[in-house]
């Protein structure tokens, strides 16, 4: 089945096809907690022949009882109970069933505090799981839709599919039990056992197709799903809130929640409702089957076939047994629907990146001499028609500062991506140092080219954390994160801030510090210069800066880049021209290139954007 196609109604093999993943969730659910999943089998097991056991204390309860009915009546005070001698068998098994009891609730209370522990240990264990998968992932397998529907119903899975292992683990011990109390009754009445059985099995039936519904439902509806979660999220973050309120946005938001949640919700309480009619009638079914087989006991004590003791043993096995028996097929089905949401979850772990280093991969070079250059690349996104850059020749010098310009949506970002290999071309090379780009450790190359994009992150961290991450290995190293601060200008920035570099920045958490957009570009800056980057990417680094921190920031971004390689991005001409050369991009390719000077010369493009934005200024 596609990726983020709408499954069809899953197939009575699919349904059991799903079970297949049972043994890799039992592998997911040991590995949280060998200990917590050990003891959780063990203590299934030891509660499994309990109820038999309490049963048939039970019947030998009566038995004695009655048998002690057809003696002459004994002297009623306690005293003469207790010296006639007639209690002593009745006092034991009482006694007995007291014990069992009491070791039923202590084993039972000990199963829910195992699995409840168990089910924290997994959810955090497969979330971690789940990051580090989702790290090693290429950016497309992230970006668009379906993708983001997968993973977002994988982590949906997380947070409650141990709950599932527990099941199972409840299943066999059910099973057990089961087999115990037909042990007991198969000498009585096998054929009542059967029909038992066998009215259960429309309940089952209709289980299994209530499940798959549900699950189909839940599948084509992700798509709602994360636009009621986007909604949510817009309607009450503080990152939007801004906005919605002078937009007076609420009431839209909640229209269109609304619209969603109830569309969501009509076809979940359609589907509820047969559900609960169709159960209605077929535990009805269980019922009479279960009456039918109780008149038959009771028809055959009263023939004197069966004692009073024998009666209650077999209508309380009896009982049992069809609780148990409808519990352990509607729980099979049960799981078996559950194991299709499994597929979703162990789907998203067997997606592989495709952007990976070779087992020959040679290390960045360093220093650099000949520089990188791009040959004939085209690209175009992922289901994307349009070439996002298309017969794009470029080269940067080693050692070169390079400025690309070029109206939105020209490529220039595109060109950034491919240059860090979050993307590869769809057509032509890019070589560094003229080896293809793809011949490079991808790990060691990232390491060596610093980022940071127009749209960079604001860490909910400290400050010191936000540039530290620049050069994980240094979040540490507060030496390092003051030099790299003192050339973005962010150590400024820093010193105002109560707490310093320990200051959290952003207003998510407590006590944290709201920083302005051109501080957040000041802080974004110094993360890039963490790194020793041998070439440095600046995507619109300083478009929220003030015209002097703008200059400030450039002429320490010269000084520091001398002998590196650099590309810098940027509408703002005051800052592109402080380039050795500049590049100017249209439509994906390369329209003009030279210095400043050289190419207001040439009168072209260039000239052209470079007077409308200086006689702005005039
Ligand atoms: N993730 C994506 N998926 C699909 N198309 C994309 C994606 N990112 C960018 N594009 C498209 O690729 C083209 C080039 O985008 P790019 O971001 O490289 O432009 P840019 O020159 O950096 O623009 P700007 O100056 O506005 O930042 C645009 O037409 C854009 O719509």
């Amino acid at each position: 089945m596609p990726v983020g196609s709408p499954p069809p109604q899953p197939s009575w093999r699919e349904r059991a096809g799903a079970l297949r993943h049972l043994p890799a969730l039992f592998r997911l659910v040991w590995q949280a907690s060998p200990a917590l999943t050990a003891g959780s089998v063990a203590l299934r097991l030891a509660r499994a022949s309990l109820p038999v056991a309490v049963l048939y204390v039970g019947k030998l309860i009566i038995d004695e009882v009655a048998g002690q009915m057809r003696l002459p009546p004994a002297d009623p005070s306690l005293g003469g109970w207790l010296t006639s001698g007639r209690l002593d068998t009745l006092a034991l098994l009482l006694a007995l069933e007291l014990g069992l009891a009491v070791l039923a609730d202590a084993l039972s209370r000990g199963s829910s505090l195992v699995d409840g522990l168990l089910a924290d240990r997994f959810s955090n264990f497969a979330s971690i799981q789940l990051m580090e998968h989702a790290t090693l992932l290429d950016l497309e397998q992230f970006e668009g839709s379906a993708q983001q529907d997968r993973i977002e119903r994988a982590r949906n899975q997380i947070t409650w599919r141990a709950s599932l292992l527990t099941q199972v683990f409840g299943q066999v011990q059910d099973a057990l039990t089961v087999a115990t109390l037909a042990v007991g009754l198969v000498a009585f009445a096998p054929w009542l056992i059967l029909l038992l059985v066998l009215a259960l099995v429309p309940a089952f039936v209709g289980e299994m197709h209530f499940n798959a519904q549900g699950y189909r439902l839940n599948y084509v509806r992700t798509p709602e799903r994360r636009q009621l979660d986007y909604i949510r999220y817009l309607a009450t973050s503080v990152e939007t809130a801004k906005e919605v309120k002078l937009f007076g946005l609420n009431g839209f938001l909640v229209d269109r929640f609304r619209g969603f949640a109830d569309g969501v919700y009509a076809e979940r309480k359609a589907l509820a409702i047969r559900r609960a009619a169709w159960g209605g009638v077929f535990a009805a079914l269980g019922s009479v089957a279960y009456y039918v087989a109780y008149a038959l006991i009771v028809w055959r004590t009263v023939a004197g076939e069966f004692t009073l003791g024998d009666l209650t043993f077999l209508a309380g096995s009896f009982l049992r047994l069809r609780g148990l028996l409808e519990g352990l097929l509607l729980g099979f089905s049960q799981i078996a629907g559950q194991a299709l949401y499994l597929e979703d979850l162990f789907r998203f772990f067997e997606v592989r990146p495709a952007i990976v280093s070779g087992a020959d991969a040679r290390p960045f070079p360093v220093p650099l001499r000949e520089g990188i250059r791009f040959e004939n690349v085209g690209f175009r996104y992922p289901d994307s028609e349009r070439w996002a850059v298309r017969h794009l020749d470029l080269a940067i010098g080693a050692g070169e500062v390079l400025a690309l310009v070029g109206g939105n949506g020209a490529g220039k970002t595109t060109i950034v991506k491919l240059l860090t290999r979050l993307y590869d071309p769809t057509e032509g090379r890019i070589l560094l140092e003229g080896r293809d780009l793809r011949s490079y450790d991808v790990a060691d190359l990232r390491r060596h080219v610093g980022v940071i994009f127009q749209d960079f992150v604001r860490f909910h961290m400290s400050a010191g954390e936000n540039i530290g991450m620049g050069s994980i290995e240094a979040v540490g190293d507060r030496e390092r994160i003051r030099d790299a601060a003192a050339r973005s200008l962010a150590d400024g920035v820093v010193e105002r801030l109560p707490r310093g570099y320990d200051q959290v920045l952003g207003k998510r958490f407590e006590d944290g510090y709201d920083l302005s957009g051109g501080e957040w570009q000041k802080v974004a800056i110094a993360r890039a210069y963490m790194r020793e980057a041998d070439v440095i990417v600046l995507d619109e680094p300083t478009a929220a800066l003030d015209a002097r921190a703008e200059y400030e920031v450039f002429q320490r971004f010269r000084d520091l880049s001398r002998g590196r390689t650099a590309l810098l991005i940027s509408h703002r001409f005051s800052t592109v021209r402080m380039a050795d050369r500049i590049i100017v991009l249209e439509d994906g390719r390369v329209a003009e290139s030279g210095s400043h000077e050289v190419l207001l010369a040439l009168r072209g493009r260039y000239a052209e954007l470079f007077e409308l934005q200086a006689a702005g200024y005039r």
